[in-house]
């Protein structure tokens, strides 16, 4: 195994997190991130609430980070106007959409029962 690779492709993907963080939509991502984590804390939930609330954190932020990588190919190769390049970019948006919206309706169900 090739040690110095591996800490080098580590350094990669860290530095793919650090790029990400400057999209707008990835702040809006971490900024709920963390108020649904303070929630967790002071409703008090239980593991495998916490379990689910960190799925649903980690797959919302890794779906936006693909988008991310999406749309920038999409502007590399086609910088200029064209159906297909809307298609590709519109269609990746909407995959980080249901995703959120699933992530809200079952926090609520999480949540709501807890404070109600
Ligand atoms: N090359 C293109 N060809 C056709 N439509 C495009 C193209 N680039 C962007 N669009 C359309 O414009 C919308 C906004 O694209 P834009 O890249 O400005 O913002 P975005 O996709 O929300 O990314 P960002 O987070 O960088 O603002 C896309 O969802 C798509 O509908």
């Amino acid at each position: 195994m090739d040690f110095r690779k591996l800490v080098r492709s580590f350094r990669y993907a860290f530095y793919g997190m650090y790029t990400a963080l400057s999209e707008q939509n990835m702040r809006i991502h971490i900024i709920s991130a963390v108020i649904a984590i303070a929630a967790g804390f002071f409703t008090g939930l239980s593991n495998s609430e916490w379990l689910v609330l960190i799925l649903l954190i980690a797959i919302v932020i890794s779906t936006e980070m693909v988008n991310t990588a999406i749309e920038t190919v999409v502007n590399l190769v086609s910088p200029d106007f064209h159906p297909l390049a809307k298609k590709a970019k519109d269609v990746a948006a909407g995959a980080v959409l249901v995703f959120a919206i699933a992530s809200v309706i079952i926090g609520l169900l999480i949540f709501i029962p807890k404070w109600f």
